[in-house]
């Protein structure tokens, strides 16, 4: 039985003030961990007041990016290593803005998937095609070659803990959710492409997310599919209320 893990993925929004109002709203809120678990994915200079909330608090603490090296000389990049030493639960790797804006390449997300198993930590690794894409009829076979990249050389017990996000790109902030039914065949794909560089064991213990304009009008929708076990929340996990609402989405 796979926990569900709902995350919300702040971007680049909200400052430590922000955060510390948000997170007095959620207080006492929160589903145990066991029931749902609930993530958020804060901007680095978030993460200290998201991590002193989770010592009494059923949340769990997400960076959304960090570098592949431990540490060193590397200006402007978070220490995976900095980040477990502060408590940090998960890093989200591989968004589709860190590869558009940033080029981060597979490559890169592998290393990264690496360091952050390095560091005892768990990775969210995300995927997910262009509107182009999906409209030639390459969906499935981009996807399933992102997550085999992103998985390279790793452990069979590293990626059974692993989340994988599947966010097609056009449904990202446009308000254009994918129906269940395509978010859930797109994270079949997922799962099989775990099932075939792997095992089946290993497949049903993997947690597979849907991100793109999940809301909390749509979340018990997407969650009743048979290989979502998540959210990757970006807009709607911007307020308290709402953020609510969707990891509360069992009701
Ligand atoms: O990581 C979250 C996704 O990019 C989805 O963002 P959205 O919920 O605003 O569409």
């Amino acid at each position: 039985m796979r926990t569900p893990i709902i995350a919300g993925n702040w971007k680049m929004n909200k400052n430590p003030e922000e955060t510390q109002a948000f997170l007095e709203a959620i207080k006492g809120k929160l589903p145990e961990s066991s029931v749902v678990e609930s993530v958020i994915a804060a901007p680095a200079i978030d993460l200290n007041a998201l991590t002193w909330f989770s010592k009494d608090e059923p949340l769990k603490t997400a960076a959304e990016n960090c570098y592949f090296e431990d540490e060193g000389a590397f200006t402007g990049e978070t220490s995976p290593k900095a980040l477990s030493e502060m408590g940090i639960d998960y890093v989200v790797i591989g968004h589709s803005e860190r590869r558009q804006y940033f080029k981060e390449t597979d490559e890169d997300i592998n290393k990264k998937a690496k360091a952050i198993f390095r560091n005892n930590m768990l990775p969210i690794i995300c995927c997910g095609e262009t509107l182009e894409q999906r409209e030639a009829g390459e969906t499935n076979a981009w996807v399933a070659g992102q997550i085999t990249n992103a998985l390279k050389d790793l452990t069979a017990e590293q990626v059974a803990s692993s989340v994988l996000a599947y966010e097609p790109i056009w449904a990202i902030g446009t308000g254009k959710t994918a129906s269940s039914d395509q978010a859930q065949e797109v994270c079949h794909v997922v799962r099989e492409t775990v099932a075939k560089l792997y095992n089946d064991e290993v497949a049903g213990k993997v947690r597979i997310q849907y991100g793109g304009s999940v809301k909390p009008a749509n979340i018990a929708e997407l969650m009743s599919k048979e290989d979502i076990d998540g959210g990757l929340v970006g807009g709607a996990s911007m307020d308290p209320e709402s953020f609510l609402q969707l990891v509360n989405f069992k009701g």
